[in-house]
């Protein structure tokens, strides 16, 4: 879905600016010049499709933020523009319920709002989980996040906080306080690390200021960062930004470290770690194919790199739709392997021949060309308690395969 910003300013010159940036950010803009357009606009249309509403602090028919609380009101997280950057309109600002303020000081500040509005977007598949013993301090907590478009979580017990880190795997960070209905905060961080690493989930301690050592015990028990009450709203979106972002940069560097560049199916070293995890888990039954385009070297050579390359592509593509319920990767050069778990021999035979009827229908099509290639199966059923066992048998069995003509499956 593509969200809407409901952009609410006066100056042509800042909306010629902001509907430039809005627009690179792959977003559709509403433009309103009036809290009266503004409020017409919203006659019309519900408040989920806007991912939030960029309005100026000063417009002709709304001099001192009216517009800002018609849209609070609205149920929209609101970010504020301004042009007159003193003190008392940012306190009487960040008074209000909103997501951020941005004085129009320079073009930096409009790169910041492009941030901020990805950021926001993003934030819809964030879970937050807040826990602590009192459910006005978790709701205060989470009425900051939700204007931020997080989704929220609430637990107060340790248990119950583990119990929703296992149910919903789009929770990147958990932010406790020490007083729990059970433990404490320090012993829920313990608890926590021993299921989830600081790679997988974030976590900030909070204590107030009459507790200060907390915070270092929070940070000896496994938290990545802490917060000391009362913070100030800024801060506090800061350190929670901060350490989503830590979580999801991890997450790219693990992606990019387990996918094949060229076919972006899962690479080698990322199958045999699943594949072995899988096994070590105990399976009932299981099957592993081994794949190998035939007389790849005369595509190569007829038709040249560039399409040998679009080939694999090609190939890999129907493998991601037609495998995709299981384990599978791009072995190297023109090999791919596929995993069965807890399923029996006669069934992965017919799985994997659909696929290899497939590949040998598929046309590809390229520079006037149409290319066709097959591809030869190795496939074990061998209940081993090592991938290793089970690669070097169905290799046994490809090599039999490509002996005995091509485009055929053996089994063992
Ligand atoms: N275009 C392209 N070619 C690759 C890539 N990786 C490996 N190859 C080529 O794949 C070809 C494999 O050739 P061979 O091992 O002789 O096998 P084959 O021609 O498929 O013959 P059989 O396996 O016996 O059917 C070689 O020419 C490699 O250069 C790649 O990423 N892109």
């Amino acid at each position: 879905m593509k969200y809407k910003i409901l952009l609410v300013e006066h100056d042509a010159a800042s909306l010629r600016v902001l509907k430039r940036i809005i627009g690179k950010i792959n977003l559709d803009v509403v433009v309103a010049t009036s809290l009266t357009e503004a409020k017409l606009i919203f006659e019309s249309s519900t408040p989920e499709s806007f991912l939030c509403a960029v309005v100026d602090y000063s417009l002709p028919d709304a001099l001192h933020g009216e517009a800002i609380d018609f849209a609070i009101a609205s149920f929209i997280p609101v970010i504020v523009l301004t042009s007159l950057p003193d003190d008392d309109v940012r306190k009487r600002i960040l008074s209000k319920a909103v997501v951020d303020y941005i004085p129009k000081q320079n073009r930096q500040v409009f790169e910041y709002l492009s941030r901020l509005l990805t950021r926001l977007e993003k934030n819809k598949k964030v879970g937050v989980l807040v826990v602590g013993k009192r459910p006005s301090s978790r709701n205060k907590v989470c009425e900051l996040l939700n204007r931020h478009n997080f989704e929220t979580f609430q637990a107060n017990n340790t248990h119950d906080a583990i119990e929703t880190l296992y149910e919903n795997n789009l929770i990147k960070l958990v932010i406790t306080e020490n007083e729990l209905k059970d433990e404490t905060g320090i012993e829920l961080v313990a608890a926590i690390r021993k299921e989830f690493s600081k790679e997988e989930v974030s976590i900030i301690g909070t204590s107030n200021l009459r507790q200060p050592a907390l915070l270092a015990k929070f940070i000896k028990s496994g938290a990545n960062d802490y917060l000391r009450e009362p913070y100030c709203h800024e801060e506090f979106f800061c350190r929670v930004v901060q350490n989503i972002e830590h979580i999801e940069q991890i997450d790219v560097i693990r992606k990019t470290a387990n996918t094949d560049y060229l076919t972006g199916l899962p690479n080698r070293r990322h199958f045999f770690e699943e594949v072995s995890s899988s096994i070590k888990r105990g399976l009932d039954s299981m099957c592993l194919a081994l794949m190998d385009l035939d007389h790849f070297k005369q595509i190569n050579d007829t038709h040249g790199h560039d399409c040998g390359d679009v080939v694999l592509k090609e190939v890999s593509k129907l493998m991601k739709k037609h495998f995709a319920a299981f384990p599978m990767s791009r072995f190297g050069g023109e090999e791919f392997c596929v995993f069965f778990p807890n399923m029996g021999k006669e069934q992965a035979i017919q799985t994997i021949d659909a696929f290899r009827l497939k590949v040998a229908d598929k046309k590809i099509r390229r520079k006037r060309q149409t290319i066709s290639c097959t591809v030869s199966i190795g496939l074990t059923a061998l209940n081993a308690d090592k991938i290793e066992l089970m690669l070097s048998q169905a290799d046994e069995c490809l090599y039999k395969a490509k002996s005995r003509g091509r485009n055929q499956i053996v089994s063992t």
